[in-house]
């Protein structure tokens, strides 16, 4: 018996029996042998830097002069506010930065709290997607101002700069697929933080802004790095150097928002914003989260890697779906694309 395999556009004719038989030298031979190679590559290839290793994303090590616990320690002593993470049944996992009083400002104990919970879910490994909001209406308003004025210091403020590039450069890597709900205004770090998400979707009325030029700062959290992938050099340049409101009309238009939501989490009817970024979301979570997560991993990879090195790292990441349950059951169940 034949059936038609639809594959990039092409139909191959291919028989059971050979499918079979592939995929039981799939099992047998290349399944092991890509986790293997995924073991041990962890400690040294791309992918192992980038994917393998919980906390390997990290930007900056002790070889920079980056001592992690000396920086946990000396965030720690600007409290307030909390991260709070609640990882769903459904595969979703809702991240709010919560500092209502304080228009979700980041404190120092809030930092910390971030990168711990970008550690829970580096190891959550029936995650499939991040939804990360901010609480009482609002996004974030960027670091919390009486912090940033005790640690004026450059040399605090490096080491503040490379922690946060740390955790959100670990947050955008996830292999999760991540999305931002921007509601009410995104300031300074804030703006930032929605570009360590894979999509950003805005609320009616809702901002973006880098305000970080009339604060006489630059972006240091990855933020302007992450927007020049996002919108592009000129657009990025525009963003930064005019300060500029971003709306979601113009978010739209500069492929900063990916999407506009309707009302506001408190009406009474309609569906709230977060069941809105839900369902929006879940167009692309929908199925097992092993496939979900290679999706993402290949994603990251082609990012962020060199051709030859993401197209390696894609065939790593193909060989730990290839002969797995979801592929065996899709063949199974003969499954056509109309
Ligand atoms: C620039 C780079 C840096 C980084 O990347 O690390 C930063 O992010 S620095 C922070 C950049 N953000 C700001 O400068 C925001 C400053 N705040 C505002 O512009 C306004 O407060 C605003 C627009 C967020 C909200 O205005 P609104 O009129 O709606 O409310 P209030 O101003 O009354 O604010 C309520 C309450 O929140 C406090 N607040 C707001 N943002 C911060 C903040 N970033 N840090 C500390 N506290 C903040 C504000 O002071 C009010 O407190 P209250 O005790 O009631 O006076």
């Amino acid at each position: 018996m034949d059936f038609n395999v639809t594959q990039h556009d092409s139909h191959y004719k291919v028989s059971v029996g050979t499918l079979l038989l592939l995929n039981v030298f799939n099992r047998m031979v290349l399944c092991p042998l890509s986790r293997q190679l995924l073991k041990s590559s962890s400690s040294c290839g791309a992918w192992g830097r980038l994917l393998q290793r919980p906390s390997s994303g990290c930007v900056y090590s002790s070889i920079h002069g980056f001592n992690q616990k000396e920086v946990k320690e000396k965030l720690q002593a600007f409290p307030g506010g909390s991260i709070d993470l609640l990882k769903q049944d459904s595969g979703i996992a809702i991240l709010t930065i919560n500092n209502p009083s304080r228009m979700n400002a980041f404190s120092g104990s809030m930092m910390v709290d971030l990168e711990d919970k970008v550690s829970q879910l580096e190891k959550w490994t029936d995650g499939k997607g991040l939804i990360v909001q901010g609480a009482a209406e609002t996004f974030c308003s960027g670091s919390d101002l009486s912090a940033v004025r005790a640690i004026s210091d450059p040399q605090d403020g490096m080491k503040m700069c490379m922690f946060m590039q740390n955790a959100l450069t670990r947050l955008l890597r996830l292999p999760l697929i991540s999305v931002a709900l921007v509601e009410g205004r995104a300031l300074g770090g804030g703006a930032e933080l929605t570009t360590a998400c894979d999509f950003r979707l805005m609320a009616h009325a809702s901002v973006i802004q880098f305000v970080h030029k009339h604060m006489g700062l630059v972006p240091g959290w990855g933020g302007a790095a992450r927007l020049v992938n996002i919108v592009g050099s000129q657009n990025a340049l525009k963003l930064l150097g005019g300060a500029l409101k971003v709306d979601p009309e113009f978010g739209l238009q500069i492929g900063l928002a990916d999407g506009v939501l309707e009302g506001s989490q408190v009406e009474k009817h309609a569906e709230t914003l977060l069941q809105q970024a839900t369902n929006w979301l879940s167009l692309y979570t929908k199925g097992p989260a092993p496939v979900i997560q290679a999706v993402k991993k290949v994603v990251v990879s082609g990012r962020e890697l060199p051709l030859s090195e993401t197209l390696r790292t894609e065939k790593d990441v193909f060989g730990t779906v290839w002969g797995g349950p979801a592929n065996l059951q899709a063949l199974a169940s003969k499954s056509i694309h109309k």
